[in-house]
């Protein structure tokens, strides 16, 4: 692994692929082990989530189903701001354990505007599962109940995640060189 430059910037090497599937199956074995019998509705949040998701499933034991949706984002009212919206959730949550699979949780927004919603829905459990998340970056306070790294907040590539469009089909994450933060 080296330097990569994708668009206008240059990305250094982060988390290898081996240590990333490493950690993958650590946790999913934890949540084989923690929600078995419950036949838990994975969610995964497109688009940057789908490598995350495809690794994560096939190393469940346990009885799941899974389910890809996509959020949308408008623009609300004064009072609520950005709103969030779920393209594809047909499933009915109540009484289900969810799990949401994410790629990071970065500032929390996203997370802290679609959970609510869930929510509404009466799941019996709704948990977050998490590769990435940076503490420094967070506004909206989540809690992230299987995380896979606590980074840095600086801006990462890689493994579903983008710049620009770019760069998601890499298998191991980079990180902005620190020049161009
Ligand atoms: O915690 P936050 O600051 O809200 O950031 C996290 C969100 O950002 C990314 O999605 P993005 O909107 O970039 O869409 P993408 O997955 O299609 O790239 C990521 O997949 C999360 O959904
Ligand atoms: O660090 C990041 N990289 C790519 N996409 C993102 N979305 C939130 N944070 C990030």
């Amino acid at each position: 692994m080296s330097v990569i430059k994708v668009h206008d910037k240059q990305f250094q090497p982060y988390i290898g692929a081996v240590e990333l599937q490493q950690r993958i199956k650590e946790m999913a074995e934890q949540i084989n082990k923690d929600l078995a019998g419950e036949r838990p509705l994975f969610i995964a949040i497109l688009n940057g989530s789908f490598m995350f998701a495809a690794d994560m499933f096939k190393h469940l034991t346990i009885e799941a189903e899974i389910s890809f949706i996509k959020l949308a984002s408008y623009k609300g009212t004064k009072s609520t701001g950005n709103v969030v919206q779920a393209i594809g959730l047909d499933e009915d949550l109540f009484g289900r354990t969810v799990v949401i699979l994410e790629d990071i949780v970065d500032t929390g927004k996203t997370m802290s505007q679609f959970l609510p919603q869930l929510e509404h829905q009466q799941p019996k459990k709704l948990i977050v599962a998490s590769l990435l998340t940076k503490p420094e970056a967070m506004v909206h306070p989540i809690q992230i109940d299987y995380l896979g790294f606590s980074v840095p907040d600086k801006f990462l590539l890689g493994y579903g995640l983008d710049y620009d469009g770019l760069g998601r089909n890499l298998p191991e994450i980079y990180q902005l060189v620190e020049s161009e933060k």
